[in-house]
């Protein structure tokens, strides 16, 4: 595990964002987050508007609703604060107080006309599994995450992954209630470059859930053992995950952002088609910062992949992750991450703060993804294509490739005969 990411009340280069002021307007999040009512009144009456968001757009309702504060929503409501404002995950304050489970809060949004269009609730319980019905004393350890072990275990006949949850994680209600309603969307996901969800088994004491088992493992084992790629399969390859990452970022009636786009969260089936998994999750395990506010910790080598803008912990969208997906791609055609000498987080520093991006000129391969690349990991996130853009770039630079192998089969067989 690496270390936490920038911290903005410590840095102190002048390109960098100010810290946040707790004198400033933002007091009015942290007044609402801890129940301070005279602080809430006081920041209104100074004209703090009652709808200021931070970066990830989550305002004093929301945070006042996550954290069970009931006089505060009351408060906020009275003051003109906006019901079904929206955070940057598609939530808003009803989803979170249904998330944390605090009744009396979700009745009073209720009656302000508070919707809740990620429909985290009840009617969508995560699909709970029979846990004698997975036999964990055979299971087989495959691997290990910043949330827990994965193990190979059988289920109904059939080989499927465990993933446990640590206990830290586990063992804190709100967060394993959290973490349930995200399991929950991902349930619904169906898609064939998607690792299948399959369940949740609960135990009083633990947290495991089973998802479809990739025997091949993840990207990053196998770019460990192959090096570099050839262009043909880097864009097969490219077009599984992009395939899946459109998926995500289509989903109705909100995008899902992946946020920790990374080679390890790429798994390949016995078929050699590439799956994401993970996804919604990374923000469960975060840290919750003063406000809050979950802000990402970079765990397992995610810097390499990070977005300048998250990095700078600026408001971000879903074009983080088609510059995540850009450097999968590199390290595909490269055959290992660009700047390996460098710690993840000096890379990502430096993507964030002198624009240094991977040097293209030293391997071969088409131009036209090399200009892809380049758009992709584009400081302007509103510049990045789409995924339903890549997909068509990707299909037609593999039109080009299988046609350059054809011609040189045929070039081959004629000198053979
Ligand atoms: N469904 C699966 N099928 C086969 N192997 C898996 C599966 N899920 C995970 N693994 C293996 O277990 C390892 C750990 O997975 P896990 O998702 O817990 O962590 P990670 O993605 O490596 O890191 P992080 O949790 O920080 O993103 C993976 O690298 C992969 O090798």
């Amino acid at each position: 595990m690496e270390g936490c990411p920038c911290n903005p009340m410590q840095r102190s280069k002048s390109s960098q964002p100010k810290p946040i002021d707790l004198e400033g307007p933002y007091r009015l999040l942290y007044c609402s987050s801890k129940g301070d009512k005279n602080g809430v009144i006081k920041e209104i009456e100074s004209g703090v508007s009652p709808n200021l968001a931070d970066y990830d757009k989550r305002t004093a309702l929301h945070l006042a609703s996550c954290e069970g504060c009931t006089e505060i929503v009351n408060l906020l409501l009275v003051k003109g604060a906006n019901v079904n404002s929206v955070d940057r995950w598609g939530r808003t304050p009803l989803s979170d107080a249904r998330s944390f489970e605090h009744e009396d809060i979700c009745k009073i949004l209720e009656a302000h006309g508070g919707t809740d269009p990620v429909e985290l609730d009840a009617s969508n319980p995560c699909y709970e599994l029979d846990h004698t019905e997975v036999d964990m004393d055979d299971s087989v350890l495959i691997g290990e995450g910043s949330y827990g072990e994965v193990y190979l275990v059988k289920w109904r006949g059939t080989e499927v992954a465990a993933k446990t949850i640590r206990s830290s994680i586990a063992s804190n209600d709100r967060v394993k209630n959290c973490f349930l309603k995200e399991l929950g969307l991902w349930q619904r996901l169906r898609h064939p470059n998607i690792v299948q969800f399959l369940g949740v088994l609960k135990h009083p004491d633990r947290l495991i859930f089973l998802t479809e088992y990739l025997r091949k493992g993840s990207l990053y084992e196998i770019m460990k053992n192959k090096g570099r790629l050839d262009p043909l399969t880097a864009v097969a390859y490219a077009l599984d995950i992009a395939r899946g990452m459109n998926y995500l970022h289509q989903h109705k009636p909100h995008p899902i952002v992946h946020r920790d786009l990374t080679p390890r969260n790429v798994l390949q089936d016995e078929a050699g088609r590439l799956k994401v998994t993970d996804f919604g999750l990374s923000k469960i395990a975060q840290e919750k910062d003063s406000y809050g506010s979950y802000k990402m910790t970079g765990g397992t080598g995610s810097y390499r992949y990070m977005a300048p803008e998250v990095y700078r912990r600026e408001s971000y969208g879903k074009s983080v992750d088609v510059f995540s997906f850009a450097l999968i791609v590199y390290e595909m055609l490269h055959g290992g991450p660009a700047n390996r000498a460098e710690s993840p987080e000096v890379v990502a520093d430096k993507r964030a703060y002198e624009h240094s991006r991977p040097s293209l000129s030293s391997v071969a391969y088409p131009e036209k993804i090399k200009s892809l690349l380049r758009e992709c990991w584009h400081e302007n996130p509103q510049l990045r294509p789409s995924f339903e853009n890549i997909i068509i770039k990707l299909e037609a630079i593999q039109e080009i490739l299988q046609d350059k192998k054809f011609m040189k089969f045929c070039v081959n067989r004629c000198s053979i005969m």
